[in-house]
């Protein structure tokens, strides 16, 4: 049986890369806005009453007010922005993280952050196995192709190619801060120190550890063994066993929906990196969109998916 998919928010960044993810699939039929009412109150209500799946790739305020438009209780709803991912009616859409039953049969699916998808994947697993501990000072250094700042950043970068690096999130007040804590289990905030550098897509989330100072934690070996055995039957996450000497985002990289993880460790085993690289637009957010649309409409989780 065929499903209706409604993209609201199709025209922007994250929107075209869940409709080329869904391009060609007979499993699903896109519901589409010609480009004059694709704001249109009204002909957006409709599609959002007509689909069977609505993805919400709009920011926050526009995507409460979509949910608001939904008058039925059939639809089912992905939100790519950041409105619900600590609502507690929501499900966060992490399926490694909550665990695909819970995806699957959820009305509403929050689609995690970016940055916060590389921080939970190394974080949340390692809490649960007693491996670090809850309560601890955490801090996260991520960088971040431009396309995650949707098209004004895209427009930003592209008109001023002058931008070697550019640090934000200054103000310690990152909207993905409340996410971090949340799904990672913590009891503090971390410190989240984001950038943004001149490439495209793709991301690189740091956690630095002092494996030391922290009371009860593992070795390198015993988080990175962890990570892999939590992951193992992922399609989607890996953990990379190397100890490379440098990791490079490529100003120019081609579209992928996995997320590698890393724990780098000292030679003697007191200070560890746990390092996430993936692509913005993919498990950070088109890709796990189309990951949680395939495992609610009950379909092999990876299909459509660039692996
Ligand atoms: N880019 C990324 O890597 C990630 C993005 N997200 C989240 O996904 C959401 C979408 O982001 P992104 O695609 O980057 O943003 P973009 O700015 O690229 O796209 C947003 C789209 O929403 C449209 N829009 C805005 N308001 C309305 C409205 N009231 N009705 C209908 N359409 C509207 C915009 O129209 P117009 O084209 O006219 O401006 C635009 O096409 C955001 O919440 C973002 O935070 C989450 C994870 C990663
Ligand atoms: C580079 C850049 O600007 N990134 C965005 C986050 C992108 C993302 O994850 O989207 P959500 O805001 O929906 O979580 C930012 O820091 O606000």
């Amino acid at each position: 049986m065929t499903a209706s998919v409604f993209i609201d928010g199709a025209a922007g960044t994250t929107g075209l890369e869940i409709a080329d993810r869904l391009a060609g699939r007979s499993e699903f039929e896109l519901l589409v806005l010609p480009d004059d009412r694709r704001k249109d109150d009204a002909a957006r209500a409709e599609a959002l009453n007509a689909a069977d799946f609505v993805i919400l790739c709009l920011p926050d305020d526009a995507a409460k007010a979509a949910v608001g438009m939904i008058a039925n209780d059939r639809t089912r709803v992905i939100d790519a922005s950041s409105a619900f991912r600590t609502a507690p009616d929501w499900t966060y859409g992490f399926p490694e993280i909550v665990g695909r039953d819970a995806v699957a049969s959820a009305m509403r699916v929050s689609n995690p952050g970016c940055y916060p998808s590389g921080f939970i994947a190394l974080v949340a697993p390692l809490i649960r196995a007693g491996l670090l501990p809850a309560q601890w000072p955490y801090v996260c250094h991520a960088v971040s192709g431009y396309s995650g700042g949707g098209k004004a950043l895209i427009a930003r970068f592209e008109a001023d190619t002058d931008i070697a690096f550019r640090a934000y999130g200054l103000a310690l007040g990152h909207k993905h801060v409340p996410e971090m804590l949340v799904h990672a289990g913590l009891t503090h905030a971390p410190i989240f120190a984001p950038a943004v550098v001149p490439a495209h897509r793709g991301m690189l989330v740091e956690v630095p550890l002092h494996l030391e100072m922290m009371p009860g934690a593992g070795t390198p070996e015993a988080l990175r063994t962890a990570l892999t055995d939590f992951y193992a039957d992922s399609p989607v996450v890996n953990v990379a066993g190397d100890q490379p000497d440098e990791l490079l985002l490529r100003a120019a990289m081609d579209p992928v929906d996995s997320l590698t993880l890393r724990v780098l460790g000292s030679a003697d085993g007191t200070q560890a990196r746990l390092v996430a690289m993936l692509d913005n637009l993919g498990k950070g957010a088109s890709g796990a969109a189309v990951q949680n649309l395939n495992i609610m409409a009950g379909l092999n989780e990876t299909a459509g998916l660039r692996l």
